[in-house]
């Protein structure tokens, strides 16, 4: 039978975190899991409350990083991949952004045709983005739309995060991605494409999270434009 580990990257998602959790444990019943946390020392105590569903759940199922800095969001997918010990990685956000329903159609999609890596994508039809200002669906539709034009790699979402790997396949794509935040999502995904990794898509639909606030800046979003033009001139 195989096994997934979800790796659940928190920062500052005390309110969300047992609701994704639970909700989780309900769409996943009929799987074998486990459900890695990695938090970067919030300041809201997002381990505390990871602590007391691990005393819930139990510590096969739910692992979590030691005590950290903020080390980032690519360290944080790093320790996941590393810690394991499933034969397929399955990445989401904390936030409810990511509803665990449509893991087991990512389930069902990759054993379709033994996918490497299948992608919860916003842009098919039956997906969609709920909540965003304008300000934010054009960042995302822009990153998207740029980097279709420069690399072409043909997935449909390329910054979306929901993603089911291989974990030999994701192994090697986050050994090689060299991106550390906006952009990291789509630097896998080209990897993926010169390592010869098929892609599976399935529609997913992004809602907005209530509770907190995106961590996205600024100053991501240059950097985003940094590491396409890289990849773009190296190609
Ligand atoms: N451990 C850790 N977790 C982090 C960090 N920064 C963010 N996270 C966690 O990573 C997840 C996504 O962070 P958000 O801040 O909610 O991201 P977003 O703006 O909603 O962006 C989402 O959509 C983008 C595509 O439009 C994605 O590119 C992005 O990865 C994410 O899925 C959440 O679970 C959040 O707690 C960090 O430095 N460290
Ligand atoms: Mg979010």
């Amino acid at each position: 039978m195989p096994k997934y580990s979800i790796i659940l990257p928190t920062y500052n998602e005390k309110e969300n975190l047992p609701i994704i959790t639970y909700l989780i444990f309900k769409h996943l019943d009929k799987h074998d899991f486990e459900l890695i946390i990695v938090d970067d020392n919030s300041p809201d105590n997002t381990i505390e409350v990871a602590k007391s569903l691990q005393k819930i759940y139990g510590e096969d199922r739910i692992i979590l990083r030691p005590r950290s800095g903020k080390l980032g969001l690519g360290t944080a997918y790093l320790y996941g991949s590393e810690t394991a010990k499933g034969n397929f990685i399955i990445l989401m956000d904390a936030d409810l952004s990511h509803h665990p329903k449509f893991i087991p159609k990512m389930i069902e999609e990759q054993a379709k045709c033994d996918y490497d890596i299948v992608t919860g994508s916003r842009y098919l039809s039956n997906g969609g983005v709920y909540g965003w200002d304008l300000k934010r669906k054009v960042i995302s539709r822009g990153a998207n739309f740029l980097t279709t034009l420069l690399l072409n790699p043909k997935v449909s979402d390329l910054t979306g995060s929901f993603r089911l790997y291989k974990k030999n396949a994701f192994e090697k794509c986050i050994k090689n991605v060299e991106s550390k935040g906006y952009a990291f999502q789509m630097e896998i995904i080209i990897l993926a494409r010169s390592f010869n990794f098929t892609i599976g898509e399935v529609p997913i639909t992004f809602v907005d999270r209530f509770y907190g606030e995106s961590k996205l800046g600024k100053q991501e979003l240059i950097q985003f434009a940094l590491n396409l033009l890289y990849l773009f001139s190296t190609k």
